[in-house]
């Protein structure tokens, strides 16, 4: 850990920010890119693990171990805070809930969304969500505070009772988990935007909206979330998705077309890629540390 803490540089990005625009960076590079173009706070989604690392649907199959070896490749090389999503838990215990929050510490991380769904859960925007009762959810929680080893990591309570419960049960929740300890609200599958100022008047901690593309949630802009009272505005998959795309087109026209030819004004070029990796610093320390042997 350096000087300052991730957590803490994660609060005062937020005090920055309003909505603070955090988004999903499926791995190192999308990182170093975001840093590149300017954001101050990034997440790792648990459907990006899924998907994007494994190749398997959002329904709590990844354990902990593949989330921290995403983490670690992405702390190890970008310094921005970085929020993870770490479902609802990994394991039932209170103990489980303590190893993942303490490992995802170690990892580098800043924060974590925990969410109430049980542990075979769904992407929070398909149908048949099933949530644990808001006892078990507040014991996670307290788990969680507990476990934190540095007070500035934030712990964000997710829930996804609004499709199953409605809104004033879910109100109801937020307000429990927020008396657990936890410091920030991740209301999920919001579907108006006066709901975000609901929970917002109910809680007094910041408010996360997930605006993540073709689910229960319109696209709000950033202005119209401000208006909402919303602290955070995550964007967890809209790079992965695009970044699909891409692939699948590049794949599908040299497959037919036996040339990239027609595609390499999509493609980010050679010397792109090396400034975004900083290839260039570490070739001139090469240079510079092995001069030497080159008879330099
Ligand atoms: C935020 C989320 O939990 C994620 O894993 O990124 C997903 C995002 C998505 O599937 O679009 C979710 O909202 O459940
Ligand atoms: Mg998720």
């Amino acid at each position: 850990m350096g000087i300052q803490s991730p957590g803490l540089a994660f609060r005062q990005a937020l005090s920055k920010e309003t909505p603070l625009q955090i988004v999903g960076t499926i791995n190192a590079n999308h990182a170093l890119l975001a840093q590149r173009a300017g954001f101050q706070a990034i997440y790792l989604s648990g459907g990006g693990v899924a998907a994007g690392s494994l190749g398997l649907p959002d329904l709590g199959i990844t354990g902990l171990d593949d989330v921290l070896t995403d983490i670690r490749r992405i702390t190890d090389v970008c310094s921005l805070p970085l929020l993870v999503d770490v479902d609802s838990g990994f394991g039932a215990s209170a103990f489980n809930v303590a190893r993942t929050v303490k490992s995802v510490i170690k990892a580098g991380a800043a924060g974590l969304h925990i969410e109430d769904q049980v542990g075979a859960k769904r992407c929070g925007h398909r149908p048949n969500k099933e949530i644990v009762s808001t006892q078990e959810m507040v014991d996670r929680i307290k788990a969680a505070v507990d476990a934190r080893t540095d007070p500035d990591f934030v712990i964000m309570a997710r829930t996804d009772a609004l499709a199953v419960e409605g809104l004033e049960a879910a109100i109801e929740r937020a307000r429990a988990y927020i008396e657990a300890g936890a410091d920030m609200l991740f209301p999920e599958a919001i579907t108006e935007l006066s709901m975000y100022r609901q929970f917002a008047d109910a809680v007094e901690v910041p408010i996360l909206a997930n605006i993540t593309e073709f689910g229960a949630t319109p696209l709000f802009t950033t202005d119209e979330l401000h208006s909402a009272h919303v602290a955070m505005a995550l964007y967890p998959l809209s790079a992965f998705r695009a970044m699909n795309r891409a692939a699948e087109r590049v794949y599908n026209v040299l497959r037919q077309e036996g040339t990239q030819k027609g595609v390499t004004d999509i493609m980010q070029t050679r010397n792109e890629l090396y400034e975004s990796i900083n290839y260039y610093q570490f070739e001139e320390k090469l240079d510079a540390l092995f001069a030497s042997k080159r008879g330099k």
